[in-house]
């Protein structure tokens, strides 16, 4: 496929694509390198990229769709023994690692590896128990999963049945998976890869129950990789996608192990049973902060291989008529179609610039923690985590799909790509934290905060704007060019929240006052606390983009475009929710029609530079995974060629045809009957 920054194929581009880069108003460079993070960062980028795809291991990702599950497993273990190698060699970074893991789709065996196994390590476990096992970890000796989620419960985490029962004669812990609803079930690399696992069980000591703690059990052999004894373990079976990745099983009978494999940084038991804590109770879920924050990025990489498809296609891809006498225009050119994708463009930069600043905030907090034992900012970053990782995946899922019908009929092929990134997407809304329930997190925050305002405190960060009272709001859009403002959008989500917050914290407490029992008036307003999360969550995103381009320090042309896919992800929001907003008196009737005219306009001003807007995010065809989407628009030879890939043509007449339709077309097959 051809290489978007050395292949000599650039230059027999498909003619459409030629004129619409000509056709940009600003340099592409400016916003890639905004994107990677700088000149440096782009250029490693680009290193990593021949690397990896000149090497037939990364290449031709679209092939990856004609294997079998045993096949995809093994080129992906392939794959992951190779870039932990590179990892190794070159000494990357974590920071690095996350580069490749996007430019790579994430498929290679044992990701957990360095996604959740050693950043548990690195914040559940004692220094001695780090000393002992981060080197292993880090020098490949032993491969880690992280297991959680049991057959019964994943998202209810005080109802896991793996038991961890203290034996203080032997200074040992038993664990146990009871019934079959306890064994574990879903952790990534599990199935056949892993030789331990972070194992999360019910500590047990003398009958009593402390709830979920962490524990470090090897699984496997390290000599012949075979189970120990008392462990079962094995492959869950085909999914959705992901199916290089052999998401496991694991039953526990009875298996001992030393009482030091308890990682003790937060809660530790002496070797006569004696239970101790420290830190928050909640610091053994820190793994899954990380991951929701991460997940945030993820979701834009995803969704701009889907949005990059799908602009390209589009440009390229001509059909029906506007006008009798001339030519079939490029679909490109429907309002419906500019409708349907600069919406989903607008939110996959809106994504990005949100999950840049998520991860800023996660990094203070942990230095924070690092440098002066404060988890002050872990209930802040707990709830905006989930619910931008819940928001974000829901974007999303709703995104793709709109760019997998916006591609028509081969849009639907696998080859396509964008189904790949689709069933991507639908394992982040429900991995690390079910959609709904890490909402109701987020919205559980919400309602500490509002309580707070309603008794004179002053809250701050991602709340700040409970402080102001709605009633003083008046909606500031008094002309159709103010619906531009973004000063005034930003107002206008901050209020949206602002009343959606308090009017549920006000049901939620006359209900409770009136002698409705607590978890009823709960459930009875369990929808409404959803939206206020989403509606919290969309503020943020408002306010993080705006931030952003309104801090930018680079062309006024490249500031102009971002601008405008700024007000119209707001704007587009705000028409998705037009309830919401004129419920609370964010704005009227008369606005919400402007809105509406003014993202109309917006398509037009963004229609010039769409394909430069994809083409900034600057993915090299190997990555983006699409023969839809490819750099020189050359689309239907693409396709042409993969039917000879395909598995299915290598025979002319399939043996199938000798076996049944053969028989069937002779009547041997009837008369047989
Ligand atoms: C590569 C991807 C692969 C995927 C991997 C996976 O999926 S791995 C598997 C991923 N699995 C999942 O993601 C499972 C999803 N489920 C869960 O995370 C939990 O069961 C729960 C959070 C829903 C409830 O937990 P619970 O019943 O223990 O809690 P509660 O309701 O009694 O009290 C809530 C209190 O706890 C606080 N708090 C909660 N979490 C955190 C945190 N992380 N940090 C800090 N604080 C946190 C919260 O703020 C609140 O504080 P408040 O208001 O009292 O001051
Ligand atoms: C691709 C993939 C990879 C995964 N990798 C791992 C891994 O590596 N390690 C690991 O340990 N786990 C892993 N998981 C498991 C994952 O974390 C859980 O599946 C997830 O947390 C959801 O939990 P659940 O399956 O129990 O869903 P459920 O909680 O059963 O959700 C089902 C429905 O019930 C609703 N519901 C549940 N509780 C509530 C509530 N309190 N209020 C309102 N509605 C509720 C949900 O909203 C949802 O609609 C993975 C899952 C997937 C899909």
């Amino acid at each position: 496929m051809a290489n978007t920054t050395t292949d000599d194929s650039r230059k027999e581009n498909n003619q459409d694509l030629t004129l619409e880069r000509s056709n940009a108003s600003f340099n592409i460079n400016e916003i890639t390198e905004i994107i990677d993070g700088g000149v440096d960062k782009t250029k490693f980028r680009k290193e990593m990229e021949k690397l990896l795809f000149d090497d037939p291991l990364f290449k031709d990702f679209y092939k990856t769709f004609f294997k079998t599950r045993s096949e995809l497993y093994e080129e992906s273990i392939a794959r992951g023994v190779k870039l932990f190698s590179l990892r190794q060699k070159y000494k990357w970074t974590d920071e690095q690692f996350e580069v490749i893991e996007d430019l790579v789709n994430h498929l290679f065996g044992m990701s957990l590896h360095f996604t959740m196994f050693i950043p548990s390590l690195e914040r559940l476990a004692t220094e001695t128990q780090k000393a002992k096992w981060l080197p292993l970890a880090t020098n490949f000796k032993i491969l880690g999963t992280y297991a959680q989620t049991e057959m019964g419960h994943g998202t209810y985490l005080q109802g896991l049945e793996t038991t961890a029962t203290y034996d203080p004669v032997t200074e040992e812990f038993i664990l146990n998976t009871p019934h079959k609803s306890s064994m574990k079930w879903w952790p990534g690399s599990l199935g056949k890869s892993s030789t331990h696992a972070l194992v999360q069980a019910v500590l047990i000591i003398n009958g009593k129950n402390y709830g979920m703690h962490p524990f470090m059990l090897q699984l496997r052999s390290l000599d012949n990789h075979m189970p120990l004894p008392g462990i079962e373990v094995g492959d869950i079976g085909p999914k959705m996608t992901v199916n290089y990745n052999d998401n496991g099983f694991l039953l526990l009978k009875n298996v001992r192990i030393p009482r030091q494999h308890m990682l003790m940084k937060h809660a530790q038991v002496s070797s006569d049973g004696k239970y101790t804590s420290s830190g928050p109770n909640k610091a053994i879920y820190a793994t899954m902060v990380l991951v929701r924050v991460k997940m945030t990025k993820w979701v834009h990489d995803a969704l701009r291989k889907a949005i990059t498809t799908a602009v390209r296609y589009s440009a390229v891809r001509h059909q029906s008529k506007m006008d009798d006498s001339g030519p079939e225009p490029q679909i490109l050119d429907y309002q419906t179609q500019q409708y349907k994708l600069f919406p989903v463009l607008a939110d996959t930069y809106a994504l990005f610039f949100m999950s840049r600043n998520l991860r800023r905030q996660y990094n203070r907090m942990m230095e924070d923690i690092r440098n002066k034992g404060s988890y002050k900012m872990l209930a802040e970053i707990h709830s905006i985590s989930c619910g931008l990782k819940g928001l974000s995946s829901k974007i999303g899922i709703d995104g793709a799909s709109i760019c997998r019908t916006a591609c028509g009929g081969h849009g639907y092929l696998m080859v396509a790509g964008i189904s790949e990134v689709l069933g991507l997407l639908h394992s982040v809304v429900t991995a690390e934290g079910e959609y709904t329930v890490v909402c109701l997190q987020t919205a559980r925050y919400l309602m500490k905060q509002i309580a707070k305002v309603s008794v004179g405190e002053v809250v701050t960060e991602s709340c700040e704007y409970l402080n102001v009272d709605p009633q003083s709001f008046s909606c500031p859009l008094q002309t159709p060019a103010d619906c531009f403002n973004l000063t005034f959008l930003c107002d206008i989500f901050r209020n949206r929240a602002n009343s959606l917050i308090r009017s549920v914290a006000s049901r939620l407490q006359i209900a409770i006052e009136s002698g409705t029992p607590q978890h009823i008036a709960m459930n009875n307003n369990l929808q409404s606390l959803v939206r206020v999360a989403e509606a919290h969550s969309e503020t943020i995103m408002v306010l993080d983009f705006t931030a952003a381009v309104t801090s930018l320090r680079t062309s006024p042309e490249t500031i102009k475009v971002l601008t405008s896919l700024c007000q119209l992800h707001a704007l587009h929001t705000i028409v998705k929710h037009a309830g919401d907003f004129m419920e609370t008196e964010s704005v009227g009737l008369e606005q919400i029609k402007w809105i509406r005219e003014q993202e109309l306009k917006l398509l037009e001003i963004i229609r010039p530079n769409a394909v430069a807007l994809v083409d900034a995010f600057d993915l090299h065809d190997d990555s983006l995974g699409s023969l839809l989407g490819v750099y020189d628009g050359n689309v239907y030879e693409r396709l042409y060629e993969s039917t000879k890939y395909n598995p299915m043509n290598q025979n002319v007449v399939h043996p199938s045809y000798h076996k049944y339709l053969k028989p069937l077309m002779s009547g041997e097959m009837i008369s047989k009957l």
